[in-house]
């Protein structure tokens, strides 16, 4: 015996063990018991007196113990029914001096009443865990088809039609235009009326990850691959669309080093976890956005060639909305509805002035900006027009100050601008984020729409411009 257990008396051994939730038997490695507890002997209707020199399956039911003594294999969490009570077995073999001798057995829930809160206990776990799963793969079916996409306009149309043809090839697609022009709900669209439409979508915002954890969420991680990673590692957001789609936005933001690890796991239908042993094989379709011009950045020697071939094999540009401008009235109605129904409202429309002035904007944030106009106006609305004074300053008086952002000058009376009369008082927590989303909104359209330069502008970081921006919902 040890050192250190050679001062505890055997009978404090046996108690100690009588103590652990779990019961244990030994075996030699003849599958012969050498040892049992009294409470496991209890359980099982016999004495260790008995039970000491038998094979283990001849007193204990459904027991192993003899095979892992012979194999050498531990068996972990295996589920075993002994006398009518399902148990959850633990089998070891035991090596001294790198010699098999035999094998520790330990079951838990040798009585029922263990047994009902541990189950009760359980039960809640799995459903718990159930509905996470099921929110989690509701958030990753693709949300959107191409009925959803509203805009009637010939070019628009072509668009639409063009990424319906090609949905169902396995093809990579690349989407291009500017920001807020319905990129997402493409990809969305496409990845719904394609083969792989009851696997995953999973969008990945490529601006939105830190550089260091790209590839870990990505291509996932090994157990213990870096410090303060998740034990058991973790899965990669590829080998979670296994099967499905990967919508990477922002493909222009991935860094230099990422876009080499891109191409080479689509190029081998390979990922390889950080930190891991082996690759796994994935089967993606991949789909890619950005507004940033992929061309140039190549010539500039920011975005790989390689890749940017690899991605651009189906080409879509969407067009911006002042390129069809015949779609406004149609979106601002769908709009409408769609808001109608968040704000508990109908029979919302436009005045003519609204549809004039809205005819006369550049929309440089495009059917986000459109959206984002009508949000605001819905609550401002007394009744159920929409007129110029619902809209903000930057397109009520859009002659005066040419679709300059808003801005803010304090109230007075000679000031023509005076807005205090007509804006309802609002808490201070509602006005700070209210002037929140304002300069977000103002710094796109003055960036048009270039999340990272907006970011800079503000001097906030990357991450942080990117959660407000989902928070406003911009
Ligand atoms: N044709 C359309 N019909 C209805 N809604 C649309 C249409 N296009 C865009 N939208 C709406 O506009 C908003 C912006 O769309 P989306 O996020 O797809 O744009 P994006 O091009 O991916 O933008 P970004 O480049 O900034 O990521 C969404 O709320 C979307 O529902």
């Amino acid at each position: 015996m040890s050192t250190t257990m050679k001062n505890i008396p055997q009978t404090w051994l046996e108690e100690i063990i009588r103590l652990s939730i779990e019961r244990l038997v030994i075996v030699d490695r003849h599958g012969v018991i050498v040892y049992i507890d009294s409470d496991y002997c209890e359980f099982l209707g016999t004495t260790a007196e008995k039970a000491i020199g038998q094979l283990a399956p001849d007193i204990i039911e459904n027991s192993r113990m003899h095979i892992v003594a012979k194999t050498g294999k531990e068996e972990i969490e295996e589920i075993q029914p002994i006398n009518g009570s399902v148990m959850i077995a633990n089998r070891y073999p035991i090596f001294i001096d790198g010699e098999l001798v035999g094998a520790m057995g330990t079951v838990m829930f040798p009585n029922p009443e263990n047994l009902m809160h541990y189950n009760h206990k359980i039960q809640s776990l799995v459903e718990e865990l159930n509905f996470y799963k099921t929110k989690a793969e509701k958030e990753l079916k693709s949300k959107y088809s191409f009925k959803d996409l509203t805009g009637n306009s010939r070019n628009f149309r072509g668009v639409k039609a063009f990424a319906e043809r090609i949905s169902v090839s396995d093809s990579s697609v690349l989407l291009t235009g500017e920001s807020g022009t319905g990129k997402e709900l493409f990809a969305h669209a496409i990845h719904n009326s394609s083969l792989r439409r009851n696997h995953q979508f999973v969008p990945i915002n490529c601006a939105a990850i830190p550089e260091e954890l790209f590839e870990s969420e990505l291509f996932g991680y090994a157990d213990g691959a870096f410090t303060g990673s998740k034990k058991g590692g973790k899965k990669g957001l590829f080998e979670v669309a296994n099967n499905g789609t990967v919508f990477l936005d922002e493909i222009g933001e991935m860094p230099l080093f990422m876009q080499s690890k891109l191409l080479r796991a689509l190029q081998e239908k390979e990922i390889h976890p950080v930190g891991g042993q082996k690759n796994i094989r994935v089967d993606l379709r991949v789909i890619a956005a950005t507004n940033r011009d992929l061309e140039k950045m190549v010539e500039e020697g920011s975005f790989r060639q390689d890749l940017y071939y690899r991605l651009n094999v189906i080409h879509i540009e969407i067009p911006a909305l002042r390129e069809r401008k015949e779609d406004i009235e149609s979106i601002s109605n769908e709009l409408l509805m769609k808001l109608g129904k968040r704000f508990y409202r109908t029979g919302i429309e436009l005045s003519t002035e609204v549809l004039n002035r809205f005819h006369q904007h550049s929309w440089p944030g495009n059917v986000r900006e459109l959206e984002n106009v009508l949000e605001r106006a819905i609550n401002l609305l007394d009744g159920n027009k929409v007129e110029l004074a619902h809209l903000p300053l930057y397109l009520r008086d859009q002659e005066v100050v040419n679709f300059q952002p808003e801005v803010h000058v304090p109230a007075s009376p000679e000031n023509p601008l005076n807005q205090a009369a007509s804006t309802p008082v609002l808490t201070l927590k509602e006005t700070l984020a209210q002037a929140e989303k304002l300069a977000l909104q103002n710094t796109l359209l003055l960036t048009n729409g270039n999340k990272l330069e907006a970011a800079k502008l503000l001097g906030i970081g990357k991450t942080s411009f990117y959660e407000k921006c989902k928070l406003y919902q911009l």
